[in-house]
């Protein structure tokens, strides 16, 4: 065990979960992964110690917070399709709400105060003002961004009755890989934008549909705030460090600022793959706002987060990378 404080990553064979391991790795702190891999991957949990479990399971939690010294914990677990949600709210809410009350149910029984939380942009609806702050009224328009604001609002219950302290992270939409492609954006079933057209550009038989060529936007197509996802990994590790100076934490939004539209990125996909993109143009997909994009100074401002991956070729550029591992 190295000489930093033992975190417990929940959800860390996943997408964004198993890059912040790795930061946190790099950092010299001791991670724990608890995954179910229901959606995550086996070879991503490589930094640190590896629990198959489900947070379903309030004994096996107890136990895994008996055998670890863990100090905080960064959440990730959750099912995240938002058009499943709208068919299946069950599976959304038991997962995603009163499963992740067994983590903190396990986290108090352990004295455990600590957590860090992947909230969503999807909790504030359809945007009044852009770039959102994180004062935007949230009223979410979908199960999964329901879910997702139970959430907050049961931690700032227990902060209030209980003094426990959290940092929930309202990310816009994650983008890119590691930059030495160690792991990256692997999704069963794919839904997200990036990794669909970076498929086309690998196989021309299958084109990106655009949802949507209507939209109230300069060139008709939804716009979007894409954060890379080292650089959300570098926020996790600072508001753990945030948490561990002993500050009660709070609400920050994290995206890039820069809003890029479904064309732009198809376009600069094309430039960096140097590759033809075959694309057909599609019917708007249901509950799609036409603008998000966020405000992230307040994360800036309060933890000094820099972004290093903000231009969109970079981002696209790490993607590719994983995409077209050999
Ligand atoms: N990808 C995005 O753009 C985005 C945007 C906003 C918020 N988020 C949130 O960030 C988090 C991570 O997203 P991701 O894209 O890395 O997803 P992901 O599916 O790649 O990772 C989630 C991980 O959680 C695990 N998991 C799910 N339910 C579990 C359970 N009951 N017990 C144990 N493990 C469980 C899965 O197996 C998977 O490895 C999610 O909470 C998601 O809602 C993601
Ligand atoms: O094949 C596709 C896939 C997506 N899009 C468009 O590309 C944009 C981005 O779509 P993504 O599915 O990549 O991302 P979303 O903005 O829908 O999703 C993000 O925001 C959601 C909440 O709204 C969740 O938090 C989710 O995890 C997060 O990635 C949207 O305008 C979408 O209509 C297409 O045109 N074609």
């Amino acid at each position: 065990m190295g000489s930093k404080a033992c975190v417990l990553v929940v959800g860390g064979a996943g997408y964004i979960g198993s890059h912040a391991c790795k930061e946190l790795h790099r950092r010299g702190y001791d991670v724990v992964v608890l995954d179910n891999l229901v959606y995550g991957h086996r070879e991503f949990a490589k930094w640190g110690e590896f629990v198959l479990g489900d947070i379903a399971d309030p004994l096996q939690l107890k136990l895994v917070f008996k055998t670890y010294p863990i100090k905080a914990v960064m959440h990730f677990a959750a099912f995240a399709y938002v058009g499943e949600s709208v068919t299946d709210p069950q599976k959304y809410y038991l997962n995603n709400v009163a499963y992740t009350l067994n983590l903190l149910q396990a986290m108090r029984g352990a004295g455990v105060d600590k957590l860090i939380f992947s909230s969503t942009c999807a909790t504030y609806g359809n945007p009044q003002v852009i770039p959102i702050p994180e004062d935007h009224p949230q009223a979410p328009i979908n199960p999964y961004g329901r879910g997702k604001l139970m959430v907050e609002n049961i931690m700032a219950d227990y902060a209030q009755a209980y003094g426990f302290k959290y940092v929930s992270l309202r990310y816009f939409n994650a983008a890119g890989a590691d930059p030495e492609a160690e792991v990256g954006e692997w999704h069963d079933p794919e839904t997200h934008l990036i990794p669909l057209v970076l498929r086309a550009a690998l196989e021309p038989d299958k084109p990106i549909k655009i949802f949507g060529t209507d939209y109230d936007t300069p060139d008709g197509t939804c716009i979007r705030d894409y954060i890379h996802v080292t650089d959300l990994a570098d926020a996790h590790i600072l508001a753990l460090e945030y948490l561990l100076a002993g500050e009660k934490g709070g609400v920050f939004n994290l995206g890039n600022g820069q809003g890029y539209s479904v064309r732009e990125i198809i376009e600069t996909t094309r430039q960096v793959t140097g590759r033809a993109i075959p694309v057909i143009e599609d019917k708007r997909r249901p509950g799609d706002p036409a603008r998000l994009v966020g405000s992230s100074a307040r994360i800036k401002s309060e933890f000094g987060w820099k972004p290093q991956n903000i231009e969109i070729e970079r981002i696209l550029s790490t993607a590719w990378k994983w995409h077209s591992r050999a």
